[in-house]
């Protein structure tokens, strides 16, 4: 494939590392062949959680071997007590230990988000049939932000047709942002970008290019790109211009010439969540590209969305990507 880029740096750094990869939603098929699939490359260590007979009765229907992939059931987990204890304490009286007990059984992204925060796995990866709220809450409220990050935000690699490898952030988790939250989301983005093998060009859009709209919302993204350059200098980023001057060398040099990043940008900053979010559904449904995440960026440790849509190969590569986060 033209993309295997993204994909293969990725495998390569996690290669014989075993990362311990929990899925909240065992009984979900598309989940349930992902896993499936990875404990038979035997790349990544897969922890499906779920009742047992249910996934086996799920297993049976979509015709796949559980074989001895590891399931948790958190009703009847002799973890339980250990992860509510700690559950509490990092809540910091706002949950008692009746509540803990209450929400560890109940909701499997808790769950699945302690047994990454106590460090018994290594990243989490649901959303497939949880919308992104549910999902990614327990992780903001427990793994929380990494020293310096203010904001968690969330990012799509978008794989093209041609070969071409972009990120789209903030795709995920911050309905609205303030310039200083856009240009930390900037200066986040580049980073992630890096970790994946894309280039970190990054460019600021909006629906103005330097100035053609005279309008506060134009101005808030010239103010971001101001911001992400104080917060890192050699930070290749420019705005605001809008997409076509980002992407397209011959418009940008009809709009933005002598700029480093127009026409070049592989890191894209949509000004808000609705416009991001969709703006990659619209390059993944019309435009052929294959969009990987929402990957999280920003959090202590990696705990990744899935879209709704997403199929059986999303899931996958998603385990490997969410992998390829983890520190030692
Ligand atoms: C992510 C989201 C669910 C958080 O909303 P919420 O749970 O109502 O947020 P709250 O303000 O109650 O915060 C809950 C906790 O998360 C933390 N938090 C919220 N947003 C955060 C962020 N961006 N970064 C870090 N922490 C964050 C809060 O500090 C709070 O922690 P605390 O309980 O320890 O005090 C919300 O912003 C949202 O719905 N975003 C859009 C998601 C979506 O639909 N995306 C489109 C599909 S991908
Ligand atoms: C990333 C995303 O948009 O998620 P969903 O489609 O589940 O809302």
């Amino acid at each position: 494939m033209a993309n295997d880029g993204v994909m293969e740096l990725a495998t390569e750094n996690i290669r014989g590392k075993n990362r311990k990869i929990v899925f909240p939603e065992g009984n979900d098929s598309r989940v349930l062949r992902a896993a499936i699939r990875h404990q038979n490359d035997g790349l990544i260590v897969p922890i499906l959680l779920g009742d047992k007979e249910e996934i086996q009765k799920v297993a049976e229907e979509e015709g796949v071997k559980l074989g001895d992939i590891q399931i948790i059931n958190p009703r009847e987990s002799e973890l339980l007590d250990e992860l509510v204890d700690k559950y509490v304490e990092l809540r910091k009286g706002k949950n008692t230990r009746e509540d803990g007990e209450y929400i560890l059984k109940k909701d499997n992204n808790y769950f699945g988000t302690m047994l990454v925060q106590t460090g018994k796995a290594d990243g989490m990866v649901s959303g497939a049939s949880n919308p992104t709220g549910d999902t990614v809450r327990p992780a903001l409220q427990l793994i929380k932000t990494r020293k310096g990050v203010n904001r968690v935000s969330g990012v799509m690699i978008m794989l093209g047709p041609n070969g071409e490898k972009l990120l789209f952030a903030d795709t995920a988790i911050n309905i609205t942002l303030q310039s200083n939250e856009l240009a930390e989301v900037a200066v986040e983005a580049a980073k992630t970008a890096e970790e994946f093998g894309i280039e970190p060009i990054v460019a600021m859009l909006s629906f103005s290019t330097k100035g053609s709209a005279k309008h506060e919302l134009a101005r808030k993204v010239e103010e971001a790109t101001k911001l992400a350059k104080e917060m890192d200098p050699n930070l290749k980023v420019d705005g605001e211009m809008q997409f076509d001057a980002a992407i397209s060398p011959q418009v940008a040099r009809k709009k933005i010439p002598n700029s480093d990043v127009a026409g070049k940008a592989k890191v894209f900053i949509f000004p808000d969540l609705q416009a991001a979010n969709i703006g990659y559904k619209i390059g993944q449904r019309l435009g052929g590209y294959e969009a990987l995440g929402p990957i999280l960026q920003g959090l202590n440790k990696p705990v990744n969305d899935l879209s709704r849509g997403c199929n059986e190969e999303d899931v996958y590569k998603l385990t490997i990507l969410t992998a390829n986060q983890v520190r030692d």
